[in-house]
């Protein structure tokens, strides 16, 4: 790289630097924290802690810092999902694409959250983690199941990943970056 390029390309820095803070909901156990640990640093274990209350991590992809409140999904903790959410630019729902069981669980607590005045019209990126596993949903009985068709006074966008694999991890942060110029 001539000097030129890097004077360029430091000023461009200087001047394009983006930040921009989302809120991880879903149930415990969904692949939250995972999901973090993937982004900030490609880690990956099975060996997790339920979070409790929250965490917050900074994350620097390119010129953009992305502030993660990465929220406890266990009962107790969800009552203040709508509170973190509040000023995000985008909210991230992740479920566990394989825990049939605890779908509609997911589906309501989502729907109910979205009904919350303070975050209308907010974009929703929703992820269907554990697609490693089998029975994992395929893309489209996830966003049927979670009834992401009835969701029409904001962005909606859905894809299925793997934590463990790193699958599609890649479009997770290039939806994430675009979403960031908003608010730069
Ligand atoms: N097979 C598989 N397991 C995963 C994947 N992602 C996460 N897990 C596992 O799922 C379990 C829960 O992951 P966490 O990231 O702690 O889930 P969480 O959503 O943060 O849970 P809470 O903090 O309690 O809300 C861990 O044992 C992970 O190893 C994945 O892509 N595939
Ligand atoms: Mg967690």
């Amino acid at each position: 790289m001539g000097l030129w390029e890097a004077l360029l390309n430091w000023l461009r820095s200087l001047f394009f630097k983006q930040e921009m803070e989302l809120s991880l909901i879903g149930l415990q156990n969904a692949g939250k924290t995972s999901l973090v640990n993937v982004v900030a640093t490609g880690g990956y274990s099975e060996d997790m802690i339920p979070t409790v209350g929250f965490n917050m991590k900074k994350v620097t992809k390119g010129n953009v810092t992305i502030k993660l409140w990465d929220l406890g999904g266990q009962p107790r903790f969800r009552s203040m999902w709508e509170r973190y959410c509040r000023a995000v630019s985008a909210i991230v729902y992740v479920v566990d694409a394989a825990d049939h069981d605890n779908l509609s669980i997911s589906r309501s607590e989502l729907h109910d959250l979205l009904s919350k005045p303070s975050l209308s019209g907010i974009p929703l990126l929703m992820l269907g983690n554990k697609i490693d596993k089998p029975g994992a949903l395929s893309k489209e009985a996830l966003t049927e199941q979670m009834g992401l068709q009835s969701i029409t006074d904001r962005e909606v966008c859905c894809y299925m990943i793997s934590c463990k694999n790193s699958t599609n991890i890649d479009s997770v942060i290039d939806w994430l970056i675009k979403h960031s110029k908003s608010k730069s």
